[in-house]
């Protein structure tokens, strides 16, 4: 039997007055290809937006160039590819110096579902010793080679499925997922040792034992790229909180502010995913214990 849990219930410490760029964490983005280098620079923004003190978004050499020149704020690393522009075989040495000193990891948005790729996701869930969060390719992935079984875990996981995504990894249809979201992603999380972030109305966020249902957000979010921002932000988040469960309910939360601002301001229907990078500043603001200045 899970424990429901409430926002009101946990407690986020204020940024110290003395903190600097090594306080807040670093975090590594990981993902994108040709045609969808904008899932990664929205994870890597979201990070910025989320109070990381360094991101650097590792990509596909093929667009670097594309993801470096949508915001200079972050640092990028190139991944090896092929003639085509399609990732190739990644070093474990490139891994190893990407995972460097890094407080959080979030791979998967854009990231394709190459074998090669599936290599990537793997090497990482071995190497990290630091939270990882997994997310849309990363996920399929690991539905389709059974990554998530037999690793010793080095760290906390947390995987974000849409109910797609979710369907995908338990086997079940999405009608079955979207009719018992609850038991599923608690079951999942137990079964796997892991916090599972079940999106869609009322995101349900669990480690197993401890349960939030959230209440913030609405549809005018079901628009691409909403998740891949939830991605970067829950890694920024988890750079900075120790506690797992607790560091994606905030993230959640504050994600789904964010979109009902962005909604109040642009509608619904006008709203789009990166206009939630914008309104992610306020939706910090309006959590009681955030300074406003
Ligand atoms: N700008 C970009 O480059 C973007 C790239 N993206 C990438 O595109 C790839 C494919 O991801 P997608 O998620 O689009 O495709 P998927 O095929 O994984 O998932 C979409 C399907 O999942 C189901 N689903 C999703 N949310 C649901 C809900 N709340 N209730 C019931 N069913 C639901 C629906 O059947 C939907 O058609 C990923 O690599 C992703 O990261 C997307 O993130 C969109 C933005
Ligand atoms: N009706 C809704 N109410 C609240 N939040 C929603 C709704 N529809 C989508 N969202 C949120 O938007 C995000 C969509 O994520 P995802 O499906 O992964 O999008 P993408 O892969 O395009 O970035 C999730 O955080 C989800 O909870
Ligand atoms: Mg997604």
């Amino acid at each position: 039997m899970s424990t429901k849990i409430q926002i009101d219930d946990l407690e986020f410490a204020n940024r110290p007055v003395d903190g600097h760029k090594g306080t807040f964490g670093k975090v590594a983005v990981i993902g994108g290809s040709l045609g969808m280098s904008g899932s990664i620079t929205l994870s890597a923004t979201a990070a910025l937006r989320g109070g990381a003190g360094l991101v650097t978004a590792a990509v596909p050499q093929s667009i670097q160039a594309i993801v470096a020149g949508y915001e200079p704020s972050y640092m990028t690393v190139a991944l090896p590819t092929d003639v085509h522009g399609q990732l190739a075989a990644v070093d474990a040495d490139i891994v190893t110096e990407l995972l460097d000193g890094k407080s959080a990891v979030a791979i998967g948005p854009g990231l394709g579902q190459t074998k090669l790729a599936a290599d990537l996701v793997l090497a990482v869930l071995k190497q990290a010793d630091c939270p990882v969060v997994l997310d849309a390719d990363a996920l399929n992935l690991a539905a389709e080679f059974e990554l998530l079984h037999g690793i010793p875990r080095r760290s906390r996981w947390v995987i974000t499925p849409h109910p797609g995504e979710f369907a995908r990894l338990t086997g079940e249809s999405i009608s079955h997922v979207s009719a018992n979201r609850e038991s599923l992603a608690e079951r999942f999380a137990a079964e796997h040792e892991l916090t599972v972030v079940l999106k869609g109305a009322n995101t349900v966020v669990t480690d197993g034992s401890r349960t939030y249902v959230n209440q913030t957000g609405n549809s005018g979010m079901a628009t691409g790229g909403s998740g891949d921002i939830l991605t970067g932000l829950t890694a920024a988040v988890l750079g900075q909180h120790a506690d797992a469960l607790e560091g994606a309910i905030l993230a959640v939360y504050v994600h789904g502010i964010a979109g009902d601002l962005a909604a109040e301001a642009l509608s619904q229907r006008g709203m789009i995913a990166s206009d939630l990078l914008r309104f992610l500043s306020a939706a910090w603001r309006n959590l009681s214990h955030e300074p406003s200045d």
